[in-house]
């Protein structure tokens, strides 16, 4: 098959430390992974081997992708995150685990997860709702499984707590195919408020910042 090329060189993926009951869920995992190989684009994710983290690991390791691995120390015993494909960043705490995988990427992704995938997504949103960064952020909806967040964010916005614009930092498909082509022709906004913005380059980089990030 012939290789695509893609404006990413890596991309940040989100998703359940769980498998989730459906094989829908475990195969678009999967998928997601090959679609990256497919694009010559590398992974950086939470680290480990369990649940969909160790399938898409998997998949892009499988296909000679570079894969990247951030974890907290407090996660690194092999009983508690399983074996980790590739290379692996120890961190001293979740916050800075979240701000290295934001560091690292190119873009973001979210599979089916549970509270853990919710609060990574939404705070790359919230960071591209302020002009932290301007990478685009996608969430991929296998069977529907993100169609109850979407409706609230609807409602979020009908009743005037986000902006139209912001609604638009989202951007969701079914299938990794269809949301990784989607993510390449994502062109980001910015609210009046927005582009005033000028975050300090400390502000900026502090989320991004390499200190006390053990290798
Ligand atoms: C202690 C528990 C599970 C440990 N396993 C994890 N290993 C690595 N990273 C994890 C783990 N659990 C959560 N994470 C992070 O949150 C995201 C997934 O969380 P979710 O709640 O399963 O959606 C994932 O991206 C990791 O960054 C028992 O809970």
């Amino acid at each position: 098959m012939e290789e695509m090329k893609s404006r990413f060189k890596r991309i940040c993926v989100f998703c359940g430390s769980s498998s989730g009951k459906k094989a829908s869920y475990q195969e678009a995992a999967v998928e997601l992974g090959k679609e990256l190989v497919e694009r010559r684009i590398d992974l950086v994710y939470g680290g480990g081997s369990v649940g969909l983290m160790g399938l898409v690991s998997q998949a892009v390791h499988d296909g000679g992708r570079h894969v990247l691995g951030v974890i907290p120390k407090t996660l690194m015993p092999r009983e508690i995150t399983g074996e980790t494909v590739g290379e692996v960043k120890t961190v001293s705490d979740m916050h800075q685990r979240k701000a290295e995988m934001a560091r690292q990427a190119d873009a973001f992704i979210a599979l089916p997860g549970g509270y853990g995938t919710l609060e990574e997504l939404l705070e790359v949103i919230t960071w591209a709702q302020l002009g932290i960064h301007r990478k685009p952020v996608g969430l991929l909806n296998v069977d529907g499984y993100y169609n109850s967040l979407l409706c609230f964010i609807d409602k979020a916005v009908d009743e005037g707590f986000v902006s139209p614009t912001s609604r638009r930092i989202i951007v969701s498909a079914q299938t990794a195919k269809l949301l990784v082509r989607q993510l390449e022709e994502y062109v980001p906004e910015y609210d009046e408020i927005t582009s005033k913005l000028v975050w300090d380059e400390v502000d900026r980089l502090s989320y991004a910042s390499e200190s006390g990030v053990a290798t």
